[in-house]
Formats: C-alpha cells, sequence, structure tokens
C-alpha cells in the first residue's frame, strides 16, 4: 500500500509505503505506485502514529454488559488508537496464568493490538503470572477501586521487587484511603438519578490523599530500582513529584488522563452522578495546571483510563454509582481539537499519545511513523472538528462525559497495514475491519 502526499507531525510532506508485513518500507518524497499497489491519496490530510492507549478497562471478561473486547477496539479504531492495554480489575481479576490465558482468548476479537496486565491482590501467583506474555504489573491499586483491589505498603513492595527482578514495568493507581475526608460524603447528596453532583466525591478522595501515595510510591520503587509508571495523576502536584523523583535519578513516569484535561468539578456539574471516577475531578485552578504542564512537557503520557460502566449503574446515586469513565475513543479527537486551536503542538500530541508511551514501555516497534516500525497509522484532517455526541461513538456503554466538546476524528486507521477503521467524509458512515489484533506483549 502506497499513501501519497500525507503531512506527517512535523510539516514535512511524505508519501509513505506499507510493506507486505505490515510494516512501514519507506517515508520519502516521490514515491511511485508499483502495478497493483493500493493507493490512498492523503494531500490536505495528516498522517500520524496510532495512539497507544496503555490505560484501558474492556471489561472482559465478567462485564460484557459494560464493553466487550469487540465494542471497545472498534472504539478505539474509531479513536485513531492502535494499541490498547487492558487493566486487571476484570472478573476473574488477572492475578494468576490461569486469568490471564482466559483474558487473552477473549482479546483474539480485538481489532487493534493489545496488551494484557496482571494484577496485584493477597490472592495474586507471580509465578505463573510472570509466566505468560505479560505487558506491565498494575494498574496495582493502591486504594480501592472498580473492582476492590486495594492492597497495603507490604504487599506493593513485595511486587515491586518481583517486579524489578524480571524488568517489568510497574503502573500504580496512587491514593491513600486513609487522607479521604469521609465527612464529605455525609448529608443530602441528590438520592438516586442525575440530580446528584460528584463533587463530593471531588471533596471526599482528597487531592492530598494523591499526592501523598504518589510520593510514597515513588519513593518506594526508586528504593527497590523498580520502572515505576504513576496511572492517572490527577494534580498538577503529583506530576510535579514525578519529574522531581525523575531529577533524582528515578525510573519513572506519569500519565493524565482526557477527563483530568478537560473537566472539572466546575465544568462537570450538569454530569452528575456520571462524573465520579477515581481519582475524581478536581478544581479549574488545577485542572489549568495539569494542561500547562501537558503544553511544556512535564507529562509523559496521556491515556484514557477508558473505565465504561452502563447508564442504569451510573445513575443509582453517588454513594452507589460505580466509579468511571470512558475515553478512548475521543483521546485523539480532544487532543488533536487544542493542536487545531493552538494550545498544544501537533508534535507534543504525537508524543504524548503515541511516542512516549510507545517508548516508556519499550515497544520499539510502535509510536512513529518511521522505516521498520509497525504501519499503525492515522489519517486525519486536522481542520475538520465535530462535536463528540455519545450516539456517534462505539463503546458499549454509551454515554461520555465530553458529549457537546468538539473533537477532530480520524478519517482512516491502519494496524500493521490493516484498515481496521474508515469514515466515509461525505456521509459520516462507518466501517470497521476484521479484528487483527495481537498480543505486544509476545515479542
Ligand atoms: N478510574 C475509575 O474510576 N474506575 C476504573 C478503575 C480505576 O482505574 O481506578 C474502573 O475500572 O472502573
Ligand atoms: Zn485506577
Ligand atoms: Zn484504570
Amino acid at each position: 500500500m502506497l499513501i501519497t502526499g500525507a503531512t506527517l507531525a512535523d510539516g514535512r510532506v511524505r508519501d509513505v509505503r506499507i510493506g507486505d508485513d505490515g510494516r512501514i518500507d519507506a517515508v520519502a518524497g516521490g514515491l511511485g505506485a508499483d502495478a497493483g499497489e493500493r493507493v490512498i491519496e492523503a494531500r490536505g490530510r495528516h498522517l500520524l502514529p496510532g495512539a497507544v492507549d496503555v490505560h484501558v478497562h474492556f471489561r472482559e471478561p465478567g462485564g460484557s454488559h459494560k464493553e466487550t473486547w469487540t465494542s471497545g477496539s472498534r472504539s478505539a479504531a474509531a479513536g485513531g488508537v492502535t494499541t490498547v492495554v487492558d487493566q486487571p480489575n476484570t472478573s476473574p481479576p488477572t492475578v494468576d496464568g490461569a486469568a490471564f490465558d482466559e483474558k487473552a482468548a477473549l482479546a483474539a476479537d480485538s481489532l487493534v493490538d493489545y496488551g494484557i496486565n496482571g494484577g496485584v491482590t493477597a490472592e495474586w501467583d507471580p509465578e505463573s503470572l510472570f509466566d505468560r506474555p505479560l505487558f506491565a504489573l498494575g494498574e496495582v491499586f493502591l486504594a480501592d477501586s472498580t473492582g476492590d483491589m486495594g492492597i497495603d505498603a507490604d504487599l506493593f513492595a513485595d511486587a515491586l521487587e518481583a517486579a524489578a527482578r524480571r524488568d517489568v514495568p510497574v503502573t500504580v493507581h496512587a491514593e491513600d484511603a486513609t487522607l479521604f475526608d469521609e465527612g464529605a460524603l455525609d448529608g443530602d447528596l441528590g438520592g438516586v438519578g442525575t440530580a446528584a453532583t460528584a463533587d463530593a466525591w471531588s471533596a471526599y478522595r482528597t487531592a492530598d490523599a494523591e499526592v501523598a501515595a504518589v510520593e510514597r510510591a515513588l519513593a518506594a520503587a526508586a528504593d527497590r530500582d523498580a520502572q515505576v509508571h504513576v496511572a492517572h495523576t490527577s494534580t498538577p502536584e503529583a506530576v510535579d513529584a514525578v519529574v522531581e523523583a525523575r531529577d533524582d535519578g528515578a525510573n519513572a513516569t506519569c500519565e493524565v488522563t482526557p477527563h483530568h484535561l478537560f473537566l472539572s468539578r466546575e465544568r462537570a456539574r450538569s454530569l452528575g452522578t456520571f462524573g465520579r471516577m477515581n481519582p475524581p475531578l478536581r478544581s479549574e485552578e488545577r485542572r489549568e495546571a495539569l494542561f500547562a504542564r501537558l503544553a511544556e512537557g512535564a507529562v509523559d503520557v496521556v491515556a484514557t483510563d477508558h473505565a465504561p460502566h452502563a447508564v442504569a449503574e451510573k445513575r443509582r446515586g453517588l454513594v452507589d454509582a460505580p466509579s468511571g469513565v470512558p475515553g478512548v475513543e475521543t483521546l485523539y479527537p480532544l487532543l488533536l481539537e487544542s493542536a487545531r486551536t493552538g494550545e498544544l503542538s501537533l508534535e507534543r500530541v504525537r508524543d504524548v499519545v503515541a511516542a512516549n508511551p510507545a517508548e516508556t514501555f519499550g515497544l520499539d516497534r510502535k509510536g512513529r511513523v518511521a522505516e521498520g516500525r509497525d504501519a499503525d497509522l492515522v489519517l486525519v484532517d486536522t481542520a475538520d472538528p465535530r462535536e463528540i455526541e455519545a450516539a456517534a461513538l462505539h463503546s458499549a456503554c454509551g454515554w461520555t462525559p465530553f458529549e457537546g466538546l468538539r473533537g477532530v476524528f480520524p478519517e482512516v486507521t491502519l494496524v500493521r497495514g490493516e484498515v481496521v477503521y474508515e469514515r466515509d467524509p461525505a456521509t459520516g458512515a462507518a466501517s470497521f475491519g476484521e479484528p487483527v489484533g495481537r498480543n505486544v506483549g509476545e515479542s
């Protein structure tokens, strides 16, 4: 296949040839089409590396009414995400070899490449788990979230040691439940229904609880020479702590989600209980500071923590609704819209969604439009935003916290040279390819 006249993130206009092995053969000017070669004419559009979303919850096994590998990976493909990494809080939790194998069999339905993380609970079996092609250990829950997999400091230390011995990175959900403000959930929270706001949830799971847990996790990892990736940092203070640890020689990176970048306590009042997630939304002031760190380069990775729940579940009232919001399909679109309006450079967007996550987790075939890399590619008209609406998205959960915001959506998504998603620019009609996804932990 030949893609002609595409603009790359750095502004160069190039032709890109994809070999039969699904890798990029050449990035050059003036490549002529071979006889019988499929040509995609890309003039006026951008060709970007497919996003590597290192934090999704696709819910199988055990939660297929929220999402399946088919629906989740379609949502990924339509959003320009070509590799996803699934988290272990499924049912059964992915804490031993047998659970890993069960999930890997289901992931064969994926349209996009995937990694499978292993989890840590009192019942975990490191021997059989590390025997499998794991992507990373994590997210290791230092406080309870969906799945109630919170663990104590001793078990976390054991997990860091076990992972460091095998050169496996550890991703961590860092909140300290002893610093939550129980009083914030007293009183009238608005009862069942969307009238309740998630603001009390933000008051309950305090910013201090995150910052303290992040600092402790960084120190524990550094003491054991473990590679640590802090998931969904929601505060500028936590990002600064990671930067500081790295300056001190630690192998540490941080991740920020689109919901903490584009939503805040003030902005999300109309979301009701649909705005409840862990860690929760913060003040508009903190959101702006977090976004500034993204723009200036302090944030390593933007990943979604795509955590779909059914509408009926989210309507249960603030205390009983599960935590989490979907996001895999709107990651690239929201950031590309920020690039369109000039808040972020296109290269910065490319780096935080593709190049940096690939590099952080050692995926040397992913994350870049360059010779020899997998042809995981996204073709997009970066000047053509649309309004985000849940009805046009593909997650099985059927809602989005970003309803009404603008996003710049892909036209074509390729995984190792295969078209997995195509949108007719005239009608908007979407079509999907076959499940070609492979486990990136295998190689
Ligand atoms: N973020 C969330 O609020 N929920 C996640 C779990 C998690 O990442 O903590 C989920 O799986 O639902
Ligand atoms: Zn988490
Ligand atoms: Zn998560």
